[in-house]
C-alpha cells in the first residue's frame, strides 16, 4: 500500500526511517523549558504547541502538556485530523517559515516518559516463546498449557514502574531457591533478563461493563511503542506458581520515548500465521490482523537476536477483546504488552533465557561467553516496519543499562 504524498521539506528526513509517513509522538524537554508534546521527523522534533497555537487549532492545548494523555483521550477522528494537518504542514513548502523556527534538533532534547500509564497488562502471545519457556521452566510437562491456543494469556503488571528509555535499571533483589537447596534465600537476582516486546497504548477509554470487540481495536488504540519487560528469572521461577509473575517482573518495564501511531503502520498489516483450533467467536479476526514489524535485540552494541513480530500467534485486537470480554473498562493511558516476541529460529529468540536455554548454553557477545545480564550491560531494542510511502519506518528505540543491586 503506497500512499502518494508530497516529500517533506524537512532536511534529511526524506528516505530516512523517520520520513513523513512515520511521525511518532513523544514528550520532550529542551533547555530549561517545561516538557511538552513533539513529533519526530528525520532528526528533528516539531515543537507542536507553538505551531498549533499560531494556527489557532482548537486542540492546541493538548500539545502543551507533559504527557500524551490529553491527546490520547481525543480519540480516533481527532488523531486522524491532526495527522492530516501535520502532513500538510511538513510537505507544503509555504509552511516552512511558520514551522521552521519550531524544529528542535533531536540531539538537543531529552525524552520524558511519553504517557501516564493507567493500567499495565502483559500478554504471552508468541507460540515459540511460550513453547521455549515451557520447555525450560517445566521440562516434565507439555510446553503449552491446555488454555494457550484458546485465549491470549496475560497478567496485570505494575503501571507505576514503567520507565522511559535511557532510565537505568537496578538489579532487583528478592527470594529465590537454588535447585537442590533446602529453602529459599534472599539477595540480588543472578538471572536478570530482558524481553523484547511491543507495547500497545490505549487512547480512547471504554465503559465499565462493556466489551471492546476485535473490530473496535483502532478506535481505542492510539499506537505502538517498543517495550522491554525486564525479568528476574530466579525470582520468577520460585514465586510464579500458581498466581503468575509478581516481583520477578514488577521492578521495571522500559518503553521507548516515541509512540508510533497506528496510522503509520497501515502498510504493515499481515495475516496471522494461523490459529488452530479456531478461537471462540469474540476472538475471531479476519485477514491482516498481524503486523510485519522486525525487531532487533542489541546487547552492548552487538545484535544478538532479530525477533519477527509477524510470527506472533495472537493479534493485538484479540488481546484487547480478551482484556475487556469480562466487562473490564479501558482508561486513557492503558498499556498492554504483546509478550516476548520470539520467532521459530534460535537467532529470533526475544529473551536471554531462551538464547542461553535457561543458562545452559552460553552465547558469545564481543568475544565473551554470556548467559544472563551483568551489571553495566546495556540492552537496546530497535524495530522497523513497512511504511505507507513504500520504504521502511523506524520505531523509537528503547534502551536501558543494568545498575548493580
Ligand atoms: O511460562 C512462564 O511461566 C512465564 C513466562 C513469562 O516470562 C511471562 C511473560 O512475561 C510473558 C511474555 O513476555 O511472553
Ligand atoms: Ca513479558
Ligand atoms: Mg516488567
Amino acid at each position: 500500500m503506497t500512499q502518494v504524498t508530497r516529500p517533506t521539506w524537512v532536511e534529511g528526513a526524506a528516505g530516512s526511517l523517520f520520513d513523513i509517513d512515520n511521525l511518532p509522538y513523544g514528550v520532550f524537554t529542551h533547555d530549561d523549558e517545561p516538557p511538552r508534546v513533539g513529533v519526530r521527523i528525520g532528526d528533528q522534533v516539531v515543537d507542536l504547541a507553538p505551531v498549533a497555537a499560531s494556527e489557532m487549532l482548537e486542540i492546541a492545548h493538548v500539545f502543551e502538556e507533559p504527557s500524551l494523555n490529553p491527546l490520547l483521550a481525543l480519540g480516533r477522528p481527532a488523531w486522524s485530523a491532526i495527522r492530516t494537518w501535520l502532513t500538510a504542514l511538513l510537505t507544503d513548502e509555504t509552511e516552512r517559515d511558520l514551522v521552521g523556527p519550531s524544529l528542535v534538533p533531536l540531539a538537543e532534547v531529552a525524552m520524558r516518559m511519553p504517557f501516564e500509564v493507567a493500567d499495565y497488562v502483559d500478554f504471552y502471545c508468541s507460540l515459540d516463546h511460550a513453547s521455549n519457556v515451557g520447555r525450560i521452566f517445566r521440562p516434565d510437562d507439555e510446553p503449552l498449557k491446555p488454555n494457550w491456543r484458546h485465549l491470549p494469556a496475560g497478567y496485570h503488571g505494575r503501571a507505576g514502574t514503567v520507565v522511559v528509555s535511557g532510565t537505568g535499571v537496578r538489579r532487583p533483589s528478592g527470594q529465590s531457591k537454588a535447585p537442590g537447596a533446602a529453602g529459599p534465600g534472599y539477595g540480588p537476582s543472578s538471572r536478570l533478563d530482558m524481553e523484547a516486546e511491543l507495547g500497545f497504548v490505549v487512547g480512547a477509554p471504554s465503559e465499565l461493563g462493556s466489551r471492546v470487540g476485535v473490530d473496535a481495536f483502532a478506535d481505542h488504540v492510539f499506537g505502538v511503542t517498543l517495550l522491554n519487560d525486564w525479568s528476574a528469572r530466579d525470582i520468577q521461577a520460585w514465586e510464579y506458581v500458581p498466581l503468575g509473575p509478581f516481583l520477578g517482573k514488577s521492578f521495571a518495564t522500559s518503553v521507548a520515548g516515541w509512540v508510533t501511531p497506528l496510522d503509520a503502520l497501515a502498510a504493515a498489516h499481515v495475516d496471522l500465521p494461523g490459529q488452530d483450533p479456531e478461537p471462540l467467536d469474540y476472538l475471531r479476526v479476519g485477514p491482516g490482523a498481524g503486523f510485519d514489524i522486525d525487531l532487533e535485540v542489541v546487547l552492548n552494541g552487538e545484535t544478538v537476536s532479530r525477533p519477527p513480530y509477524a510470527s506472533m500467534y495472537w493479534s493485538p485486537a484479540q488481546m484487547l477483546a480478551h482484556l475487556t470480554v469480562n466487562g473490564a473498562s479501558l482508561r486513557t493511558g492503558d498499556l498492554f504488552g504483546s509478550g516476548t516476541i520470539s520467532g521459530p529460529a534460535p537467532e529470533q529468540r526475544g529473551s536471554l533465557l531462551e538464547l542461553s536455554w535457561g543458562g545452559t548454553e552460553p552465547f558469545t557477545v564481543a568475544g565473551q561467553e554470556r548467559t544472563f545480564l551483568q551489571d553495566g550491560d546495556t540492552v537496546t531494542l530497535r524495530a522497523t516496519a513497512p511504511g505507507t510511502g513504500g520504504g521502511r519506518i523506524g520505531l523509537g528505540e528503547v534502551t536501558g543499562t543494568v545498575l548493580p543491586g
